[in-house]
């Protein structure tokens, strides 16, 4: 290989969403890009995590639909789950059987070059994959993302449990489900599973379901779960799992012992930063890597995505990566500003946050108000009838009489918390909020109500 070919000006290591999307972007501007990953270009969310998994929830959703048709407009017969159009549609339409080439040839259009193998920096400007070690003039990318945690719950490692990667390639469901872990993952594929049929039990550790929203939210989606059939067990310690070929049993501390035909474990995810060598710069990385508002972690690197610790989310790293592009590329534009981040729980009905929960607010802030309203009294809620449990909660700086953080819980929740999220991030006053028109009959129209009814003197 000449000095030509293992020379470049910027290299990406981990082509996630954002990495992906910023080694095309610098390839385009005439810039020689170095795009390495070890799995599949584009990363865990077109393969193994949003799509697919948004593929199974609309598909849980039109089963449940189908079943409420009775109660609202007459028969539709009996509804039948078929497992295999859900697998078909993620292999065929979403995952391309799992093969990327087309995301390869997508990036090697745009002129960068792409090497699969395991990317990792050795020192200030030098890269090494695949045996070759590489110089790098302008700028290393760190885009590695995560890998599924697996606790080290005594006997878990000897049974074959399963983990996103896993269950996305599902081509039949099994009878009988253990989801290890009440966070996002588990909740919406536990919901999932339930709705395909299948006996599923929710074991989470912590006293809460989806724990880093609101507190209501864990009542009323365990609720939820309860009318689709899901077994839940909050605050939940396992003490061991054991196994064989035909059934997973997992013993709780008090004694408890819950069977299934299998386990899938959604307990969280570590980062892939441990043989990046991030050391060979100077850096210490453990929960995340330390980056500042540009993404810079120090001179000629920059890292983006779920490594960074500002949120697991496909957003974010193509936020964080539109931030790093600009940096790289000496182009002008707003350093990063987390304030109005806002995540979906795919689950039916929908969970939406944006910037603070209370909780947060009364830690950071002087003077908080709170202001909620349930979506099951607005007018659309009420007509909808079915899946239309939750809230909206607003939470307000009260002394610059701004919001801070918004919680919806309903239908459309990911699609009202736009709305709040404007609110937020644009620092609109609550008074200007409190005077614009909610259209008729809507869920958004709720947000009037919470506005109107905000107070300084509730506790988180
Ligand atoms: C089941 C599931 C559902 C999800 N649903 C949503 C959702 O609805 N909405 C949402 O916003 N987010 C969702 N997420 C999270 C989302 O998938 C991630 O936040 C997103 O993929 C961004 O990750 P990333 O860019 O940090 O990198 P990743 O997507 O993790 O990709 C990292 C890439 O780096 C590669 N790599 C790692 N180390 C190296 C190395 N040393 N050398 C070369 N290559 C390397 C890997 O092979 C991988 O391709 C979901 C996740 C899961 C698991
Ligand atoms: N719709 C979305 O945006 C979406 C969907 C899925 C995943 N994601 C992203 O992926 C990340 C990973 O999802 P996740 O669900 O794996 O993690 P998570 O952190 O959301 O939830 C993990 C849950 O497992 C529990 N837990 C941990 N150890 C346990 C144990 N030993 N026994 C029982 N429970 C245990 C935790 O208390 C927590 O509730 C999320 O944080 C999110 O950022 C996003």
């Amino acid at each position: 290989m000449s000095q030509a070919d293992t020379t470049f000006d910027v290299a990406v290591i981990g082509l996630g969403p954002g990495g992906e999307y910023l080694a095309g972007e610098l390839a385009t501007r005439g810039l020689r890009v170095l795009a390495l990953d070890e799995r599949l270009v584009g990363g865990e969310c077109p393969y193994y995590g949003c799509i697919p998994s948004k593929m199974m929830l609309r598909a849980a959703d039109s089963l449940s639909e189908a079943r409420r048709t009775a109660q609202l407009a007459g028969s539709v017969g009996t509804v039948e789950p078929d497992w295999s159009i859900v697998a078909r549609r993620i292999r065929d339409e979403a995952t391309d059987d799992w093969d990327d080439q087309v995301a390869v040839d997508r990036l090697t259009g745009k002129g960068a070059t792409v090497v699969k193998a395991h990317g990792r920096i050795e020192g200030p400007g030098r890269v090494s994959a695949g045996g070759t070690t590489y110089d790098i003039e302008r700028a290393i990318v760190l885009n590695t993302g995560t890998a599924p945690a697996v606790p080290p719950i005594d006997g878990l490692a000897d049974v074959a449990f399963w983990t996103n990667r896993d269950f996305m390639r599902l081509e039949e469901l099994p009878a009988s489900l253990i989801v290890l872990g009440g966070g996002a993952i588990g909740c919406e594929m536990a919901q999932v599973a339930a709705r395909f049929g299948v006996q599923t039990t929710i074991v989470e550790g912590s006293p809460r379901l989806s724990g880093r929203d609101e507190p209501e939210v864990s009542d009323q989606l365990a609720q939820v779960f309860a009318e689709d059939g899901i077994d839940v067990k909050l605050g939940a310690a396992v003490q061991s799992v054991r196994g064989d070929d035909e059934s997973v049993t997992v013993t709780l501390d008090d004694g408890t012992e819950v069977t299934a035909e299998r386990i899938l474990v959604a307990t969280g995810r570590s980062l892939n930063i441990r043989d990046v060598g991030l050391d060979s710069v100077g850096v210490t990385a453990d929960r995340s890597v330390p980056v500042d508002d540009r993404c810079r972690v120090t001179d000629g690197v920059w890292a983006i995505g779920d490594i960074t610790g500002h949120g697991q989310f496909t957003h974010v790293s193509m936020y964080e990566a539109a931030i790093a592009l600009r940096d790289i590329a000496g182009e002008d534009g707003p350093p990063a500003d987390y304030r109005a981040l806002p995540h979906v729980t795919f689950t039916e009905p929908e969970i939406a946050g944006v910037g603070m929960t209370e909780a947060d607010a009364r830690k950071a802030l002087s003077r908080v108000a709170v202001g909620s309203t349930p979506v099951p009294e607005t007018t659309r809620g009420w007509i909808d009838e079915f899946a239309n449990q939750g809230f909206i909660k607003v939470v307000a700086d009260a002394e610059r009489g701004v919001l801070v953080g918004a919680t919806v819980m309903g239908p459309h929740a990911g699609e009202v918390i736009g709305w709040l999220a404007v609110a937020v991030h644009g620092e609109v006053p609550i008074d200007k909020l409190r005077s614009m028109i909610y259209a008729y009959p809507t869920i958004h129209r709720g947000i009037e109500v919470a506005l109107a009814g905000i107070t300084e003197d509730r506790e988180a």
